[in-house]
């Protein structure tokens, strides 16, 4: 089995990688698997610069190839907030319920048609001896009113996605990975990746 190896400490990221690296034949493994005392600050002013703190500081620590992913949502009412504090958007704890009461609560009143946001998924691709690489994708919504959906993780459940007339929590992680910002990025990505394994 070939292992990929994506510096973040989120399942539910990883799970997404999963879905799309897994059926390739490889095999996921994240900091909890390699190298869970590391710590990287996310001290960046866009999810790019972030992204390749995160890649690059495991990459030094191992000598190898590492991907990370920094993401966030865009609230277009809201200037673009919560971005890249989105999982720090309610605190340090970083509870996906208290980030989407939140954010259901800074967005109280506001009618559907002015509730358009995006997904944003910057990856970073580091290689020792290399310069760092990254992708990005974007997926266009609207945020509801409400909680619906039992997959994904972050704020899926209040997440409309048009296109699909349904809550990015709705969808099984093949589906979601085929319209995400995540999976807009990794396609993006591949055209590198295969050209390395
Ligand atoms: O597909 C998604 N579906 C729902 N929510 C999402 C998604 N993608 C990012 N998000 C939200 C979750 C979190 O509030 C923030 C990511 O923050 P971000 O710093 O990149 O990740 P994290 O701290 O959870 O894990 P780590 O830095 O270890 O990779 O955006
Ligand atoms: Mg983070």
């Amino acid at each position: 089995m070939k292992d990929i190896l994506i510096a973040t400490k989120n399942k539910g990221k990883a799970k997404d990688f999963e879905s799309i690296f897994g059926p390739l034949g490889y095999t996921v493994k994240t900091l909890d698997d390699v190298a869970s005392h590391l710590d990287v600050e996310e001290t960046g002013s866009t999810f790019e610069a972030n992204a390749i703190l995160k890649a690059e500081a495991l990459a030094n620590e191992l000598n190898t190839i590492v991907i990370a992913d920094d993401s966030g949502l865009e609230v277009d009412a809201l200037n673009g907030e919560p971005g890249i504090y989105s999982a720090r958007y309610a605190g340090e704890a970083k509870s996906d319920d208290a980030n989407m009461d939140k954010l259901l609560a800074n967005l109280d009143g506001v009618p559907a048609e002015e509730r358009t946001a995006r997904f944003v998924c910057a990856i970073a691709l580091a290689q020792p001896g290399k310069e760092t690489v990254t992708y990005r994708g974007t997926c266009e919504g609207v945020i509801a009113n409400e909680r619906r959906g039992e997959f994904g993780f972050g704020y899926d459940p209040i997440f409309f996605v048009p296109a699909q007339n349904k809550m990015m929590a709705e969808l099984t992680p093949e589906q979601k990975s085929a319209i995400s910002h995540r999976g807009a990025a990794i396609q993006k990505l591949r055209a590198d990746w295969d050209g390395l394994n």
